[in-house]
């Protein structure tokens, strides 16, 4: 993150963000798509498991996940969405996130047989842009569409047909009657797959997402997945609140999480005034989509390789990386909607992070204790002391974002005046 003084007109920015509605129309789509597959997958894997369990007749009946399947497979809506959605599909993968497994990704790809190399495989093969690629442009492009003026974006009645949201329009009803189907519910729940805590969920906004009307607003747009590769910059410029006081220009470069990617930056941003390091709590008992084996948030019996794939190890290599040793480290300990949302649905804590073993599992000892162990990395790998900011954040809120992000500005003005001896 980097901050100088005044630039461009915050209007600029307003008018570039509305111009790239419509190419995020197509991201939130892909995201819709997924989730429909996500089911269409649990459907399949019900069926394979009620067919394998059936053929032999001296397998004893285990779960209730072969009756729920019979009666959504019974189900006249569900079986024609089913048909509907499945055209191009190239066939069924294991479930999403089974009790902890790997997350399927928004706008990932998937085809093969469903067999551990090839969903592996089809991780690999997740949609994602480079940042350096006008990708916005070529969005719309594929939509049909001629004009590269910013307003022709806002304006869904131009090439239409060619739209590949229309076939997501009339899918709609469908879409919307299997995503509401209690035993499809059932089966979901029966399966441990929670598509409304995935990146990417608007199953429940069909209706308004598909619709040939449709300009996604602000809050899609941060809802929305699309992994993003390389570096990109972003500038903001930031009005203080009182009249007649001065904007200052914030720029903020994402650099992206990918593990193939990590910490590659940081010898080209060691002049930044912070950076801004997002964990997600909520991964707690995710493995990385790149890696199986590897947990999201913190791995605790992994081989030491690949251990430093994990978000704690990932903050480890950075805190103690000497190159960013005067730099401000800004900690999103983030996604803590959905963290809450796992700790009351009943999945144990303890069960993934050994090391806090019986504790409660509750939200306040839980994010208490991975607040104390970053902190702890902070202290003691930090080249030389600096102060260890953190927050919990749910990035996805924008009211609770910007009160945190307007402390952050306040920390990083105060910590700059310091440098230069304006302020004790
Ligand atoms: N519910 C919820 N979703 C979030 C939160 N933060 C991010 N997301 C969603 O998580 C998804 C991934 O967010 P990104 O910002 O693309 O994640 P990233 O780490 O940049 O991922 P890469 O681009 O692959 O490096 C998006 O769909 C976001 O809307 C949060 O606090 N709560
Ligand atoms: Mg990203």
């Amino acid at each position: 993150m980097h901050t100088n003084d005044p630039g461009k007109t915050a209007n600029v920015r307003l008018q570039a963000f509305r111009a790239e509605r419509a190419s995020w129309r197509a991201v939130v789509h892909l995201n819709v798509v997924r989730s429909i597959r996500v089911i269409l997958d649990a459907m399949a894997e019900a069926q394979a498991y009620h067919a394998s369990t059936y053929s032999s007749p001296n397998t004893p009946i285990r779960t209730q996940a072969p009756d729920l399947f019979h009666a959504a497979s019974g189900a006249p809506e569900a079986q024609a969405t089913a048909i509907a959605l499945a055209a191009g599909r190239g066939g069924p993968h294991p479930q999403a996130y089974p009790g902890g497994s790997g997350e399927v990704e928004a706008t990932q790809r998937i085809s093969g047989t469903g067999s551990h190399t090839d969903r592996a495989r089809a991780l690999d093969r997740e949609i994602a842009v480079n940042s350096q690629f006008a990708w916005k442009g070529v969005f719309h492009r594929m939509m049909g569409r001629n004009s590269s003026d910013g307003e022709d974006f806002n304006d869904p009645d131009a090439g239409w047909l060619q739209d590949p949201g229309h076939v997501l329009h009339a899918c709609a009803e469908d879409m919307i009657t299997l995503w509401n189907d209690p035993t499809i519910k059932a089966l979901l729940r029966a399966q441990g797959i929670r598509i409304e805590d995935m990146p990417g969920f608007f199953l429940d906004s069909i209706a308004r997402v598909t619709h040939p009307k449709y300009v996604p607003t602000d809050d899609d747009i941060l809802r929305a997945r699309l992994k993003t590769l390389g570096v990109s910059e972003h500038r903001f410029t930031i009005k203080e609140g009182f009249p007649g006081s001065s904007s200052r220009d914030l720029r903020i470069y994402d650099v992206g999480g990918h593990r193939s990617l990590r910490a590659a930056w940081a010898p080209f941003f060691d002049d930044m005034n912070a950076i801004l390091f997002l964990a997600p709590l909520s991964g707690f008992d995710q493995v990385l989509a790149e890696d199986e084996s590897v947990n999201r948030l913190i791995c605790p019996t992994a081989t030491p390789s690949a251990m430093q794939e994990d978000s704690v190890l990932l903050w480890k290599s950075i805190c103690s990386n000497p190159l960013l040793g005067k730099t401000d480290l800004i900690l999103f300990l983030n996604k803590i909607d959905i963290f809450r949302a796992k700790l009351e649905a009943g999945i144990q804590f303890g069960q993934y992070i050994i090391s806090y073993g019986n504790r409660p599992n509750d939200y306040d000892n839980t994010s208490a204790y991975m607040r104390r162990k970053f902190g702890q990395i902070h202290r003691e790998y930090s080249p030389q002391a600096r102060t260890f900011y953190c927050h919990f954040t749910t990035v996805t809120d924008t009211k609770s974002t910007s009160a945190v992000l307007i402390d952050i500005q306040e920390s990083i003005m105060y910590h700059n005046f310091k440098s230069v001896s304006l302020t004790g």
